[in-house]
């Protein structure tokens, strides 16, 4: 895996005849689905999916090739509106990034919703990028007829080029997505091997692990600030395991209160946190992990630029 930017393509794989590939961005506010559907329609995960909002900090590809097509979808933050901190800043412009330089959008929403936060996502839709209505969570929705006045509404909204109403746990639903975003692509050699899921290095990987664990065993008592950093990545060689990676990462909270929240009682927490990563990477990297985390208080660091830009989040 290498850190290559989609934009700044690899030297083409294959001669290129009949062959589509292009740049699909999932936009949508918090918490409509977006982690859950890049999931579904890379058949791995790669991203993070959790009940907390704000988790999806990073702009995180991933990277799907089936018949002459490859997807290279664009995963982005939610668009953020109530804070304004420096972090926030951050997020949005990944979010303006991201909606102005694909070949097509995905704008997810909730079946038969729209709300403020909608409209401000909707708002950032370029005119000029086909933009497909993905009305997701179709399966909270009593009958199919229930929406049809909401689609007729959302019509009037936006010239979306296709609806697409679905939930992205189904598995039939996510292959017809499939093949109706499959047309947007423009016809140009492919620019990932066909294997490859991520451009995202396995560093990388471990540090969202490590925060995916984190915020699902501290549930809302932890603040979105909170961030990790991977210290170390290093293979070692292993005559028992083949493969044997040592990592260290530290988890940055802002107040002492939040340190002993991730700590736990007697490190109970902390340890936990640890342990459910380490297997997680380990079957993600074929490897025997061991894992050393640190918490570290580093107060107000989601208001200091300077810092947010340190840890990545540009
Ligand atoms: N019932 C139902 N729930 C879904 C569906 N898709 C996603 N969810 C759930 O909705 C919640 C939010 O999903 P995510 O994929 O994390 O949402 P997101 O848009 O990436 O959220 P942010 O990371 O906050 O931007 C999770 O609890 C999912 O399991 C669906 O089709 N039906």
């Amino acid at each position: 895996m290498t850190g290559d930017h989609p934009e700044t393509p690899a030297p083409a794989v294959g001669d290129g005849s009949g062959q589509r590939c292009g740049l699909v961005a999932i936009v949508g506010k918090p918490n409509v689905g977006k982690s859950t559907l890049l999931n579904a329609l890379v058949g791995q995960k790669i991203s993070i999916t959790s009940r907390k909002a704000q988790t999806t900090r990073h702009r995180i590809t991933g990277i799907r090739t089936t018949g002459t097509s490859q997807f290279v979808f664009v995963d982005t933050p939610g668009f953020q509106t109530r804070h304004g901190t420096a972090l926030n800043r951050s997020l949005n412009k990944t979010v303006l990034g991201a909606v102005g330089d694909v070949d097509v959008v995905l704008f997810v929403v909730e079946a038969g919703k729209f709300t403020l936060g909608d409209a401000k996502v909707l708002s950032l839709l370029k005119p000029g990028i086909p933009a497909l209505l993905v009305a997701n969570k179709l399966d909270q929705v009593g009958r199919r007829g229930d929406i049809a006045p909401w689609l007729r509404d959302m019509q009037e909204r936006h010239a979306f080029a296709e609806f697409v109403p679905m939930s992205a746990r189904n598995d039939k639903d996510v292959e017809r997505l499939f093949a109706i975003v499959g047309k947007y692509l423009p016809e140009q050699p492919w620019w990932y091997g066909e294997d490859e899921l991520t451009d995202r290095s396995e560093k990388f990987l471990a540090g969202e692990t490590v925060r995916e664990k984190l915020f699902r065993l501290t549930g809302e008592e932890l603040p979105y600030t909170s961030t990790v950093v991977v210290d170390k990545f290093e293979e070692e060689p292993s005559p028992q395991h083949g493969r044997f990676v040592r990592i260290a990462a530290t988890i940055v909270v802002e107040r002492d209160g939040h340190k002993a929240i991730i700590i736990g009682d007697k490190g109970e927490r902390l340890k936990r946190i640890g342990t459910e990563a380490r297997q997680e990477l380990e079957k993600l990297l074929g490897a025997k992990v061991f894992i050393e985390l640190w918490v570290k208080v580093r107060s107000g660091w989601a208001d200091d630029e300077a810092r947010v830009r340190s840890f990545g989040y540009e």
